[in-house]
């Protein structure tokens, strides 16, 4: 089943002549329960498609449709909704450093009215608990190396369940086995519950865990047949 459906997407920076056109109609599907890795060189366009897909830029023209909601035509309460069901990992990962580790994860679901602090609190240390943090819910973001920042990350990209995770570059200015350790809980966490996973990567060393790899060249993305070794 397709969950993000894209159709001639067309995105550019810039007016008039300075104009530069990033995305020159991109259309592909994801599916659900896939990992996909996109790839492709420095300046491609890869963050710039994410955001669209995340909702974090304006679309110019062509359409996104995430769950069968059509993005660029929708209102804004159908938008939050949409948002809610995709959790975002990206490379700086943003965590709140007045906030303890269990804080920052508990952070998403505090919009859900449904859900009362004491529940909030064992969902977070329990996600915590997959991500092998659980000697480390009371501390400070400061306190943590860069894996377990970003694993923080993680569990708070699926605090709340989404079904959907975008993630641009995870594993960058970490090391090679950390990176692997990450994208490892990324993958258990999907196969687990179900979620599509579309990520931005440089790194060739985490290639393997894609069910599809694209490449994104030229404002244009394809299918791509993983070719180990390969460098992007
Ligand atoms: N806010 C912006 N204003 C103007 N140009 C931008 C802006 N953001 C990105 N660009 C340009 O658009 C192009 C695509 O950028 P984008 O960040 O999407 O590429 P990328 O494939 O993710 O690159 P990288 O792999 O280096 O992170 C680049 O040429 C970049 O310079």
């Amino acid at each position: 089943m397709s969950v993000i459906k894209i159709s001639d997407l067309r995105y550019a920076f810039g007016h008039g002549e300075t104009q530069q056109t990033v995305l020159h109609g991109i259309t592909a599907d994801f599916t659900q329960g896939e990992i996909t890795i996109i790839a492709g060189p420095s300046g491609s366009g890869k963050t710039t498609l994410l955001k669209l897909v995340a909702g974090l830029r304006t679309i110019q023209e062509g359409s996104i449709e995430i769950d069968g909601q059509r993005i660029e035509t929708a209102k804004q309460r159908e938008l939050v909704a949409v948002r809610r069901n995709i959790g975002f990992i990206f490379q700086s990962h943003h965590l709140i450093s007045s906030l303890s580790v269990v804080q920052n994860v508990m952070m998403p679901l505090t919009f859900d009215s449904k859900m009362t602090p004491g529940k909030a609190r064992q969902r977070a240390l329990d996600i915590l608990g997959e991500v092998d943090l659980s000697d480390h819910v009371h501390k400070r973001p400061e306190q943590l190396s860069g894996g377990q920042k970003q694993r923080v990350a993680i569990a708070r990209a699926l605090v709340h369940q989404p079904a959907i995770i975008l993630a641009d570059e995870p594993t960058a200015s970490l090391d090679g086995p950390t990176g692997r350790e990450i994208v490892s809980h990324l993958q258990r966490l999907s196969k687990e519950f179900g979620n599509t996973i579309v990520m931005v990567t440089h790194d060739n060393r985490i290639l393997d865990v894609a069910d599809r790899l694209v490449t994104l060249v030229d404002g244009k993305l394809s299918d791509h047949a993983p070719t180990l070794g390969e460098d992007f």
